[in-house]
């Protein structure tokens, strides 16, 4: 991996809903983004998501969590046999917890494991060395939408809104050189996106998720149930701030005694209300928020976020960039900033003291031909 030019990294993700695994390949000198490559998607099966799921906060569990990494490294491994052409892979693994003040920030899967299976470089670990200089190690995708902002030619602020299991939103001012000049870039998670919608559909009636809000579309919103969750003390924190997956464990027995359409309308208003503060917090109303992420396939909680955000929400597709990929090109895009020394958090981003590389990049012992 000589030189500055541009290389084709295989960028992968598997997320907080436990969906499965995304692989994208991008085309970037760890700056600009050139080119867009072939994307795949695996799912994991009922029974590796339960497995998953029972290792959820058990990051310390020397029972659960081998079981937990060999699932994730034989799902990334799978997907990767699938790619050729490109010189590095990023390796985000499945985040088990984070907490950055205490327990510190802990993702499944071995970089060095992966890196043999593969024969080909592997760069992961991307959150600790952050949380080790003191910042959050989330969220991370930041540096990655500053350049796909230069990428889609961005004069005037906008923001990136991802809505997956949980939301984070990044502001970025395109009128700066780079990621980490002060005032490019203000990044923090939102609050719960989906995850606590997918609980309760999944602990009531048995389904992953509430596919296009069809359920929820049914119901109306509890006004004082989603006023007594914006008390939550995470929503007056001043940014950067992260959040677990479960941080906000209450938000079930919030929804009790509802119908599971009000229940769901509920959650999705909360969802809403927690973007809405978010954007209240940008230095700038942003021109655009951009939604990426599969929440942005929900109307329902699309209306529910362009009710109460004064700056016009629209799928990021709609601006030619691929919201489910957005994360594993992000990756892929910070694996090829790994290799080449550039940082990839800063204070605006993870709240960390100064600009950090985070990241560690294993070769194999033999390459794959
Ligand atoms: N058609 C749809 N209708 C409603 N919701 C949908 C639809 N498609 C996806 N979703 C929601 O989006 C979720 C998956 O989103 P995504 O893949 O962005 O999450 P993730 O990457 O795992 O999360 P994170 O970004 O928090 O790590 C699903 O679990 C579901 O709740
Ligand atoms: C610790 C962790 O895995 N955080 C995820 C999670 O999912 C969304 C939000 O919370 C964000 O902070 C982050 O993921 C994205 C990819 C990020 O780091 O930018």
């Amino acid at each position: 991996m000589k030189g500055d030019g541009p290389i084709w990294a295989l960028g992968t993700m598997s997320g907080t809903s436990l969906d499965g695994v995304d692989a994208a390949m991008i085309l970037t000198d760890g700056v600009s983004i050139f080119e867009f490559g072939p994307t795949a998607y695996r799912p994991y099966s009922d029974a590796e998501r339960a497995v998953l799921r029972s290792a959820l906060g058990k990051w310390h569990d020397a029972l659960i969590v081998p079981d937990a990494a060999e699932i994730i490294e034989t799902a990334h491994a799978e997907v990767i046999f699938g790619f050729s052409g490109f010189e590095i892979v990023g390796f985000h693994g499945q985040t088990l917890a984070h907490e950055p003040g205490g327990r510190g920030t802990h993702q499944a899967g071995d970089g060095i494991f992966l890196a043999e299976q593969i024969g080909a470089p592997v760069a992961w670990d991307f959150r600790t060395a952050d949380v080790g200089l003191g910042g959050q190690g989330a969220p991370l995708a930041p540096f990655y939408h500053f350049a796909c902002a230069k990428y889609l030619g961005a004069k005037h602020p906008v923001a990136f809104l991802n809505m997956g299991g949980v939301g984070n939103i990044t502001y970025v001012d395109p009128g700066f050189a780079a990621p980490e000049d002060r005032g490019a870039l203000l990044a923090f998670d939102t609050g719960p996106a989906n995850a606590p919608s997918n609980d309760l559909i999944q602990s009531r009636q048995g389904k992953s998720y509430d596919a296009d809000g069809a359920i929820a579309a049914q119901g109306a919103p509890d006004q004082a149930r989603v006023d007594q969750f914006m008390r939550d003390p995470y929503f007056s924190k001043v940014p950067p701030k992260s959040l677990d997956r479960n941080d906000f464990p209450y938000l079930a027995d919030l929804v009790l005694g509802l119908s599971d359409a009000d229940a769901l309308a509920t959650l999705l208003a909360c969802s809403a209300a927690g973007v809405a503060r978010a954007v209240e917090m940008l230095p700038k109303r942003p021109a655009e928020v951009l939604v990426t992420g599969g929440g942005r396939k929900n109307p329902v909680l699309m209306e529910a976020i362009q009710a109460r955000v004064a700056a016009r929400t629209v799928s990021i597709d709609e601006r030619r960039l691929d919201g489910d990929m957005l994360e594993a090109q992000a990756f892929g895009y910070l694996a090829v900033r790994v290799a080449r020394g550039l940082p990839t958090s800063a204070p605006s981003t993870t709240g960390v003291a100064a600009s950090v590389g985070g990241g560690i990049v294993s070769q194999p012992k033999r390459k794959r031909a």
